[in-house]
C-alpha cells in the first residue's frame, strides 16, 4: 500500500503538486491519467524517491520512502521513467540483468539468470537478447527497458508512459504482461503507470488515478473513473466511453 499523505513538490521552485492525498492498493494495475503538464511525471519520481517533497510525505507499507536508503529501496520498487540514459555496450541480456543488481550485488546466481531469461521471454527479447542495445530501434529498447524493470522483482513498479514508442502488437502485449505481473498468483505486484491512452487505461486498469494542474481530479476502482462526464472535464474536450465487441474504446463526444 502507497500513502500519499498531504504531498506538494515543487521543482525549479515551482510547484507542481500541490497537497495531494491518495492511497494507492499494494496489488493490481493503477494507471494515472490526466494531461499535458498535469504532474503525472513529477508524481511518479516523487513516489521514487527520486524528487524530494516541499512538504507531506509518501510511504511504502508504512515506511517513508525518501527515507529508505537506495539500495533498501531497489529491493522495494523499480521505476522507469520517460528519459532514461542509454548504455549502448551493453547486450539485451545483460541490461535486463541489470535489474538484477539489487539482489545479488555483483554476484549473479541461478535465480538471477532465471528472472532475466523469464523477463526475456515475457517481453519477447529472446532473439534480441545477445544484441548490442544500441542497434535496437526505440520499441525494441523500451521492451528492455520494462523488461528490466520485471527482472527487479519489486513488490513495486513504477513506469512512465511504458507504451510511447510500442507498435499496436507490442503496446498489447506488454499491457497484457503488466496485468499479468499485477496479479500474478505467486508475488503479485503493484504496478502503476502513467497512460496517454485512455483507451488502455479503460480496458486493463484495476484503479484510475486522474490530475489536472498538479491536484487530483478522481481516484477509484476503474469504472468510477473512466466515465464520460469524468474524462471530459479532465481533459477539456467532449470524450466518450463506449463498448465495442467487448473491449472499451474512448471517442470525441
Ligand atoms: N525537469 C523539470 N524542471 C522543472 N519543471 C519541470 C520539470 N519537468 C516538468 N516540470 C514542470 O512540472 C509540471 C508538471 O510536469 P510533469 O512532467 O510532471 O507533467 P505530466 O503530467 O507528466 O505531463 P506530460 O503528460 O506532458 O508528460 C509542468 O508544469 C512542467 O513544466
Amino acid at each position: 500500500m502507497i500513502e500519499i499523505e498531504t504531498l506538494s513538490v515543487e521543482r525549479d521552485h515551482a510547484p507542481v503538486l500541490h497537497d495531494l492525498s491518495l492511497a494507492l492498493p499494494a496489488g493490481g494495475l493503477t494507471a494515472l491519467i490526466g494531461p499535458n503538464g498535469a504532474g503525472k511525471s513529477s508524481l511518479l519520481l516523487t513516489l521514487a524517491g527520486l524528487i524530494a517533497p516541499r512538504a507531506g510525505r509518501v510511504r511504502l507499507d508504512g515506511e517513508d520512502i525518501h527515507a529508505m536508503r537506495p539500495q533498501a529501496r531497489a529491493l522495494r520498487l523499480a521505476f522507469l521513467g520517460q528519459e532514461q540514459a542509454q548504455v549502448s555496450r551493453l547486450t539485451v541480456r545483460e541490461m535486463v540483468g541489470f535489474g538484477r543488481w539489487p539482489h545479488h550485488r555483483g554476484r549473479p546466481g541461478p535465480a538471477d539468470r532465471a528472472a532475466v531469461a523469464g523477463a526475456l521471454a515475457l517481453f519477447g527479447l529472446g532473439e534480441l537478447a545477445e544484441r548490442p542495445v544500441s542497434s535496437l530501434s526505440g520499441g525494441q529498447r523500451q521492451r528492455t527497458q520494462i523488461a528490466m524493470a520485471h527482472a527487479q522483482a519489486t513488490p513495486l513498479v513504477l513506469l512512465d508512459e511504458p507504451l510511447s514508442a510500442l507498435d499496436p502488437r507490442y503496446a498489447r502485449e506488454v499491457m497484457e504482461a503488466l496485468v499479468a505481473m499485477a496479479h500474478d498468483p505467486a508475488a503479485p505486484r503493484g504496478v502503476v503507470v502513467v497512460l496517454h491512452d485512455l483507451g488502455m487505461a479503460a480496458r486493463y486498469a484495476d484503479h484510475v488515478v486522474a490530475m489536472k494542474h498538479g491536484r487530483l481530479v478522481a481516484a477509484g476502482p476503474r469504472r468510477e473513473v473512466m466515465r464520460d462526464a469524468v474524462l471530459s472535464a479532465l481533459f477539456d474536450t467532449g470524450l466518450k466511453l463506449r463498448e465495442v465487441e467487448g473491449a472499451q474504446v474512448v471517442l470525441p463526444a
